[in-house]
């Protein structure tokens, strides 16, 4: 059988902030061999310690022979790259998902991604649990709802005391803390149903922790996962960058583990 990727995996990343740069230190079975960001001083430090070409002009960033894309960035930079990474025909994976909460562009790119054989990835990122989530696309749900608490550094919040900043609809929260709750779209997503979400700024807390409940015809879950926040973006968790990283480890495994 032909493989699907180069060996090592060429990969080329778009954002070389926080978890761009964890990806960098710790590459093993692929390289990045390519980064763009929107800061050019930014990317030029990346290069020169990651060894990675450096880009700010995406189409020229395409043009080189990648297998596949990793979107490390925001939901800003999912929006305007996103299609033109496909186009190129390169497979994505993308960890701002917050950007596919609009229905409307959500549905064109992954058009554009079944026309073209593309995959898009969306890691587990922040949390666990999305493997099974997925049931509730096949079974009956009766609850997803998804409580997120974090710091006021994480947040960049002034508040002194614990306190509840949103509760309603994963897309309605996204949309007002896109760099912190890009996980309520991924379990949407997963799940095929809205999550219903809270988030609680805690002052005394140190862990950015999420909380998923799950009820269905399968019976019920809650799972709880305390995140170290990631030295350079509080608002991050460490596990985001991790799961990224393992995701990338294993695309070219014959064997594939979970759901
Ligand atoms: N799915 C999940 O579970 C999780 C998702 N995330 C998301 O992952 C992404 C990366 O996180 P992290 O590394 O901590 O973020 P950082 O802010 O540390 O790094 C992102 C980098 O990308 C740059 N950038 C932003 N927009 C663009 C653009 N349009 N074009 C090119 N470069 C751009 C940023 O520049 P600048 O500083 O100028 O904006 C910055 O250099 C974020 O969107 C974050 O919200 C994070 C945690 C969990
Ligand atoms: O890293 C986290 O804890 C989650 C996060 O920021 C996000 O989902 O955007």
């Amino acid at each position: 059988m032909t493989p699907i990727y180069s060996s090592p995996m060429k990969v080329g990343v778009i954002g070389c902030g926080n978890v761009g740069s964890i990806l960098a230190e710790r590459q093993k079975s692929f390289k990045i061999v390519a980064a763009y960001d929107s800061i050019p001083e930014r990317v030029a430090a990346f290069s020169d310690k990651y060894g990675a070409k450096p880009f700010s002009d995406i189409d020229a960033f395409l043009q080189e022979p990648l297998d596949i894309v990793v979107e490390v960035a925001s939901i800003n930079a999912v929006k305007d790259l996103a299609e033109k990474v496909l186009l190129a025909g390169r497979d994505l994976i993308l960890l701002s998902v917050g950007a596919l909460a609009d229905d409307a562009f959500r549905k064109e790119l992954l058009t554009t991604a079944k026309q073209l054989h593309r995959r898009i990835h969306i890691p587990s990122g922040a949390i666990m649990g999305l493997d099974n989530v997925r049931v509730g696309k096949i079974s009956r749900v009766d609850k997803l709802f998804l409580k997120t608490t974090k710091p006021s550094r994480s947040l960049n919040s002034n508040e002194s005391v614990f306190k509840c900043l949103f509760a309603g609809k994963a897309r309605d929260c996204v949309a007002l803390y896109p760099k912190n709750t890009n996980v309520a779209i991924s379990l949407s997503l997963a799940c095929g149903r809205e999550a219903d979400v809270e988030l609680w700024v805690d002052p005394k807390a140190e862990q950015n922790m999420h909380e998923i409940f799950f009820e269905g015809e399968f019976g019920d879950a809650y799972i709880r996962i305390r995140n170290l926040p990631a030295p350079e973006n509080p608002a991050t968790s460490y596990l985001a960058a991790l799961s990224v990283l393992s995701l990338l480890e294993s695309l070219d495994s014959p064997l594939v583990i979970g759901a």
